[in-house]
């Protein structure tokens, strides 16, 4: 039986960088994962495509779908549902491929409950300044929005309690090179490569 895929899940405050390092991520060549791309009710921003950054769907279809449990996780953001796809989560691991969710704290603890083997990581800021500087960096918010940000980004940093690991984003590359040794360590893992030793130790699971 081919060895199944495993499930590796990113979350981090906004605006330090998730979106950036799963965009690096994904243009390693030497990665096998399989990025999940992610349903939701926001408006499709310019330069978006449906069906590559996510599915854009209506407030109707999306909980159609939770209603025909269609969905690993979901979360409300900022007035919006996000969410996972399961069909296509359980497809890729069944094949034996991993799958890479880039997703916020609230839906990546209802994966944990669902898939307690799966890799948990923490993606933060080299410190608040810096933090404060990508979101500005990024564009459109105003003072008062920046704060409000702010201020949530320090509740989700506390989320980093119920990770795996820690990875700080101070330079996209060495961020990028933390999580490709995360996941070469998981893979190692002895319960996940035990039954690769059967027939050499004589263990039947
Ligand atoms: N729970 C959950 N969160 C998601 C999913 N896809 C994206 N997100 C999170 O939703 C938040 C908002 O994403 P987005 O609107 O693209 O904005 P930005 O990443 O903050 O620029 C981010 O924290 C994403 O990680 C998903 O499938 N499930
Ligand atoms: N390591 C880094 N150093 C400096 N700026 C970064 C770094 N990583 C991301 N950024 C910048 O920070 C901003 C927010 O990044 P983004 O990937 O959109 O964050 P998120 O997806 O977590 O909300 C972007 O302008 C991005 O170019």
């Amino acid at each position: 039986m081919s060895k199944r895929g495993m499930l590796i899940v990113l979350s981090g405050p906004s605006g330090v960088g998730k979106g950036t390092v799963r965009q690096a991520m994904l243009q390693d060549k030497a990665q096998n994962f399989k990025y999940s791309v992610s349903m939701t009710t926001r408006q499709m921003r310019p330069g978006e495509v449906d069906g590559v950054d996510y599915y854009f769907r209506t407030k109707a279809e999306f909980e159609s779908e939770i209603a025909n449990d269609g969905m690993l996780e979901y979360a409300k953001y900022v007035d919006n549902y996000y969410g996972t796809p399961l069909r296509y989560v359980n497809e890729t691991l069944a094949s034996g491929t991993d799958v890479f969710l880039e997703i916020e704290v609230n839906g990546a603890m209802q994966v944990r409950e669902k898939c307690p083997d799966g890799v948990f990581i923490f993606l933060t800021p080299p410190d608040l300044v810096s933090l404060r500087d990508r979101i500005v960096k990024r564009g459109t918010d105003d003072e008062a929005t920046i704060e409000k940000r702010l201020e949530k980004a320090r509740g989700e940093i506390k989320m980093m309690q119920n990770y795996d690991y820690a990875v700080v984003n101070d330079k996209v590359g060495l961020a990028v090179h933390r999580i490709e040794k995360i996941i070469e360590s998981e893979h190692l893992r002895v319960p996940r490569v035990i039954d690769t030793y059967k027939k050499m130790i004589g263990v039947v699971r």
